[in-house]
Formats: C-alpha cells, sequence, structure tokens
C-alpha cells in the first residue's frame, strides 16, 4: 500500500520535471521579458497584504476620529485622508503591475510560440522520410504541433503564479498568525480537497487528449478536404461533402460526450469540494467575530483578519491550481519533449568524390522493404550505369521504379547490399555532396505558391533568384514559352493561395518541373519519374531530344509508362514485382521476344 502511494507520488512529482526545462526554453527566449516577470511578481504578491493592512488602519482611525468627535467635536480629517491616499497609491500600483504582467506575458507568449514552432520546423528537417510515414510518430508530431507551442508559457505563467500566490501567502501569514496559528491550518485544510480532485481531472483530460490523437487527426484531415482549393473540385463533383461532413460531426459527437462527461463531472467534484472552503472561511469568519465583540481584537482588525482570510483562501486554491494546471502543462511537454527527443537518423559520411571517379552507379544485390512491410519491394536488384549513359526503367504500377530512385538518392537505406557511386557506397558520401550530385523530378513533385521564376529556381538552390538561369533553364524545359506569355512573365505568382496567383495546366506544370531539372547544372545523375506524362505527343518528343542533347555526358535515369519515350534509352530494365525480369537495348529486348516486346507491341496497335 505504502509502495504504491510512493510510487503515486513519484509519477506525479517526476512529471515536474519538465518546468525546469519549460523556465530555461523562457529564459532563452527573452532574459529581459522573464526577469521583468519576476519582478512584477513580487510586487504583485506583496502588496495585497501591505493594502489590507492600511484597511486596518484606516478603521482603526476611523474609530479613534470618531470616540475624538464624540468627546471634543472635532474632526481629524489629515491622518486618514493620509492614509486613504496611500491606500489608493498602492492599489494604483497593484493594477499598473498587473497590467505590465499580462504585457510581459503576451510579448513572452509570442516570442515562445514563434520559438518552439521553429524547432518543431527545425527537428521536422533532420527526420527521415521514413519517419514521417510511420503514423505514429506523425502523431506525435501534430500533438506537439497543435498544443505544446503555448504550453511552455502557460507552465511558466503557472510558475509565476504559484511564486506569486506564496508571497501573498506567506505576507498572509505573517498577519494572521498574531491573530491564531489555527486559522492557517483551516486555510489549507478548505484548499486541499479541491486540489485533488483537480489534478486527477488534469490527468484525466491529458489521457482523453493522448488518446485521441488518430481521431484528431482524422478531423484536420478531412477539415482540409473539405475547405481546400485542390481537393473541393472532386468533393463537388463526387457529392461528398454530405459524406465527408457527417464523418467529421460523428467524430465531433463521440469526443464531445466524452469531453462533457469530464467536464461535468469536474465541475460537480469541483463545487462539492469546493464547499468545504466555503464553510471552514464561514467558521473563521465566526470566530473573528467571536473574538471582536469580546473586544480581544479591534474593529480594524476584524476587517483585517477578514479580508486577509478571505483573499489567503484565494490564494491557496489559486496557487493549489496552478500546481494542478502546472501538472497538465508538464503532460503536454512531454509531447513536445518526446517529439523533439526523437533519434535523428546519422547521415555520418564524409566523402566528396568516390574511390573510382567516372565508374558511376552500381546498385549490388540490393533489396529494400519499406517499414512495416511484409514484402520486399525490390528484390536482388544489380545494375550498372556509367557516365553518358541512360537508363529506362519500365515495369507496371506498384513494380518499385520510384522505390530504386528513393534508395538512390537516399531517402531510404537498401536493406540488404549496397548502392555505390564512383565506387564508394553512398552511405560513405557527404549526405550534401551526393544530393548535389543527383537531381531527381519525382512524379508527385511539389507544386509552390511562389512565384514561376522561383519554382524552376527551386532546383538549385544556390541560384534560386537567379534569373539568367531561370530562363535558360525554362527554354531547356520547353516552359519558357508559355511563361512569356503570363501576365507578369517569370515574376508571375503562382496558385490560388494568394493575390493575383495563376493556375497552371497540369502539362505546363510538368514542363516547370522539367526547368527545374535543368536547373540543376552541377548535377551529373538526373532522375525524370515520369516527367511527361501529362505533356503532349510532340512536347515530348522534343522534349527527350533536348535532354539527351544536354545530358551527354551525365547518367540519366528516366522512369515512363511510353514506350516511344523508353527504346531511345541505351539501356532499358524491366521490373516486375520488385525484381528485374529484362535488361538490354531495345533492339535485344525486342529479339528476346518476352515480356518487354509483348508491352511495346501491346502499346504500339494501340496508337496504329
Ligand atoms: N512509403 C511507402 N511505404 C510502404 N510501401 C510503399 C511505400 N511506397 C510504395 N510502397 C509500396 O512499394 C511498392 C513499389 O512502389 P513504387 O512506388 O516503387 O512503384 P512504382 O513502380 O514506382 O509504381 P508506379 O508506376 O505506379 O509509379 C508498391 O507495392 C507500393 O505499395
Amino acid at each position: 500500500m505504502t509502495a504504491t502511494t510512493n510510487n503515486e507520488a513519484q509519477q506525479f512529482l517526476g512529471v515536474f520535471r519538465y518546468t525546469r526545462r519549460a523556465i530555461e526554453l523562457v529564459w532563452q527566449t527573452s532574459r529581459r521579458l522573464t526577469l521583468g516577470l519576476v519582478l512584477l511578481t513580487l510586487v504583485v504578491g506583496s502588496l495585497p497584504a501591505v493594502a489590507a493592512y492600511l484597511g486596518k488602519l484606516i478603521v482603526d482611525a476611523v474609530l479613534m476620529a470618531m470616540q475624538v468627535y464624540q468627546t471634543t467635536g472635532l474632526v481629524e480629517y489629515q491622518p486618514l485622508l493620509n492614509y486613504v491616499l496611500l491606500e489608493a497609491l498602492i492599489l494604483t500600483c497593484l493594477s499598473a503591475a498587473q497590467r505590465a504582467t499580462t504585457a510581459h506575458q503576451a510579448l513572452l507568449r509570442g516570442l515562445l510560440g514563434q520559438k518552439v514552432n521553429v524547432m518543431i520546423l527545425e527537428k521536422a528537417q533532420t527526420l527521415a522520410l521514413a519517419q514521417f510515414e510511420d503514423s505514429e510518430f506523425y502523431d506525435k508530431l501534430t500533438r506537439a504541433r497543435r498544443e505544446a507551442s503555448t504550453r511552455p508559457l502557460a507552465l511558466v505563467n503557472k510558475t509565476f503564479s504559484l511564486l506569486q500566490n506564496g508571497i501573498a501567502l506567506a505576507s498572509f501569514s505573517f498577519l494572521l498568525i498574531q491573530f491564531s496559528p489555527w486559522v492557517m491550518l483551516l486555510l489549507f485544510v478548505g484548499a486541499l480537497p479541491v486540489f485533488i480532485a483537480e489534478t486527477k481531472f488534469s490527468g484525466d483530460a491529458f489521457q482523453i487528449f493522448r488518446f485521441r490523437s488518430q481521431e484528431t487527426r482524422t478531423q484536420i484531415y478531412l477539415e482540409t478536404l473539405l475547405a481546400r482549393e485542390d481537393t473541393i473540385k472532386e468533393v463537388k463533383l463526387f457529392q461528398l461533402g454530405d459524406l465527408l461532413l457527417g464523418r467529421y460531426k460523428s467524430i465531433f459527437d463521440k469526443l464531445f460526450v466524452e469531453n462533457r462527461h469530464l467536464i461535468l463531472r469536474r465541475e460537480t467534484w469541483g463545487f462539492i469540494l469546493g464547499l468545504l472552503g466555503t464553510l471552514t472561511f464561514y467558521a473563521a469568519y465566526a470566530w473573528v467575530i467571536f473574538e471582536t465583540v469580546i473586544g480581544k481584537i479591534t474593529l480594524g482588525d476584524m476587517t483585517m483578519y477578514l479580508l486577509v482570510f478571505k483573499q489567503g483562501q484565494t490564494a491557496v486554491s489559486a496557487s493549489l491550481t496552478s500546481v494542478s494546471g502546472m501538472y497538465e502543462d508538464n503532460l503536454y511537454l512531454s509531447n513536445l519533449y518526446e517529439y523533439l527527443e526523437q533519434p535523428t537518423p546519422t547521415e555520418s559520411g564524409q566523402g566528396n568524390t568516390g574511390s573510382q571517379p567516372g565508374d558511376g552507379l552500381r546498385f549490388e544485390q540490393v533489396s529494400f522493404t519499406y517499414p512495416g512491410a511484409n514484402k520486399p519491394a525490390l528484390e536482388n536488384i544489380n545494375l550498372h550505369i556509367k557516365p553518358g549513359q541512360s537508363l529506362a526503367l519500365v515495369g507496371e504500377n506498384g513494380s518499385g521504379k520510384t522505390t530504386l530512385i528513393k534508395l538512390l538518392t537516399r531517402l531510404y537505406d537498401p536493406s540488404t547490399g549496397r548502392i555505390l557511386l564512383d565506387g564508394s557506397n553512398l552511405k560513405d558520401w557527404n549526405p550534401q555532396a551526393l544530393r548535389q550530385r543527383v537531381g531527381v523530378i519525382f512524379q508527385d513533385f511539389v507544386r509552390y505558391q511562389f512565384l514561376v521564376g522561383e519554382n524552376i529556381g527551386i532546383g538549385d538552390i544556390s541560384a534560386f533568384e537567379d534569373e539568367e538561369r531561370w530562363h535558360k533553364a525554362a527554354k531547356a524545359g520547353m516552359a519558357d514559352d508559355f511563361i512569356q506569355r503570363m501576365p507578369e512573365k517569370y515574376h508571375t505568382q503562382l496558385g490560388r493561395w494568394f493575390k493575383g496567383g495563376q493556375e497552371l495546366s497540369g502539362g505546363q506544370w510538368q514542363k516547370i518541373a522539367l526547368s527545374r531539372a535543368f536547373m540543376r547544372e552541377k548535377a551529373d545523375i538526373l532522375v525524370l519519374d515520369e516527367p511527361t506524362s501529362a505533356m503532349d505527343a510532340e512536347a515530348e518528343a522534343q522534349m527527350f531530344d533536348y535532354f539527351r542533347s544536354h545530358t551527354l555526358n551525365k547518367m540519366a535515369i528516366l522512369i515512363s509508362h511510353r514506350f516511344s519515350t523508353v527504346r531511345m534509352a541505351d539501356q532499358i530494365v524491366l521490373i516486375n514485382q520488385g525484381q528485374i525480369l529484362e535488361e538490354g537495348n531495345h533492339q535485344e529486348l525486342m529479339q528476346l521476344n518476352q515480356r518487354y516486346a509483348q508491352l511495346f507491341n501491346l502499346q504500339a496497335s494501340g496508337y496504329r
């Protein structure tokens, strides 16, 4: 029994370990504001007791003045007026300090929110693609982003509020103890039950929050589907609105029932246990009145004790609420730190050149299984491409072509086997040096809502704003013609999110993506993953002529379902269910007269 209690207490206290980190975070965000907040807390904490004491002095002085008036008929205004003015001054200072606290908190909230968001986003840059595809990890990220940017400050505010109430209580105790130490005990006993209940309910609320992240994510996703320009088209045409909205509402209804249950329990218990506090207050009230009547204390003392007791009670329950709130904030912060402490994959390679420059790219017995998948997406792949050669990958949907490119670009590492560039394992290459040598346009390339020119410049970040390079790359990618016809040419905003944004057609976007590939002048491995599927036939033929003439010394890898394009490659690899089924050039594969020849003839007959 004792062991369990100890354990629970340890667990409870263990949760507070994030308080220190939250304070550090706030301190790093702005030392000046944090120091200001500490000073203000001291002021706001100590002034109420001074005001209460002055109140007592005023009442006593009034009584004295009344007696003087009754006996002498004179009214002594001056001392009374001084006290009243002093009290007014103190209350003005208190209200100024409270305002200043709010201002400090608001400023810190802004800065801290930004800092934490940047921390979350910076961390995201260091993570592997596989981590983003892992739903458990994604949950962590969503939870961290949703709550954690406001929680550190909330936690620090509560810590300060605890400090402030602590100071207030200490000063009240100083006054109250002169009446009786037992009154102090009454104060704490009255507030304790509410505190225990609050803490328990905070823990419950957090569990619900954590447990729910899957549902919350679904809700966010449905909201996106229902209200974004790139999805609303299908939602309308397929009349998905009611279906999606129905799902959205039913998730809310389910969560709401749980919420309501918790809210009702929390508030009902809060009220019942709060009654204990009220009871203790009135017990103390009666006691103080009694002592006044029998003349043990003055009327001024009575006013002061009642005020101090009432305020003390508020301070005790506020402190305890702060502690239970801190408990809740700590639980939420554990999310943020769980995310931030997620191990980062080590991309430790140092090499900037390979051991056999000019050897090109080799896949040796490469197999790869996606995390969580039960069968490999690629198996025993052996390939060799030399500089100046082009390779086409063909195969039905899901055969593993894109996966091969993901391994080549180290978005994933092979499960077994190795990939060599210029004789050195990709793992030994410096990731930056490797990525500079490879230019990839994936079929799901990103359509940035930036300027047209910037959308091309993205291909080489070192020349992101280099307009001459934009023009050159756009000419190569056959985008120059239509860009010249746009209202602001290369400076036309794309996408609908921003004012004056223009939308492009699917084929035009692909030309932009191709131009992006041509920006990578330094890259000597160029990969195009179905880049021309939305282009018209003439554009595609032109594009490949151009592509070949500009990649003569480079390695070009092309994924396409159009055999008219594929046939031009020096080497063609047919992949089937993750394995190489046939390889050779077009002629060899046609002579082999197997799967490639079949597929080629099938497509050719479609054109006849
Ligand atoms: N991120 C992923 N996680 C788990 N499995 C994946 C992932 N991406 C692809 N797969 C699976 O790996 C296999 C190969 O996919 P890949 O994208 O490489 O095919 P592909 O040949 O490029 O297809 P397509 O011609 O349709 O583009 C498929 O069975 C697919 O379901």
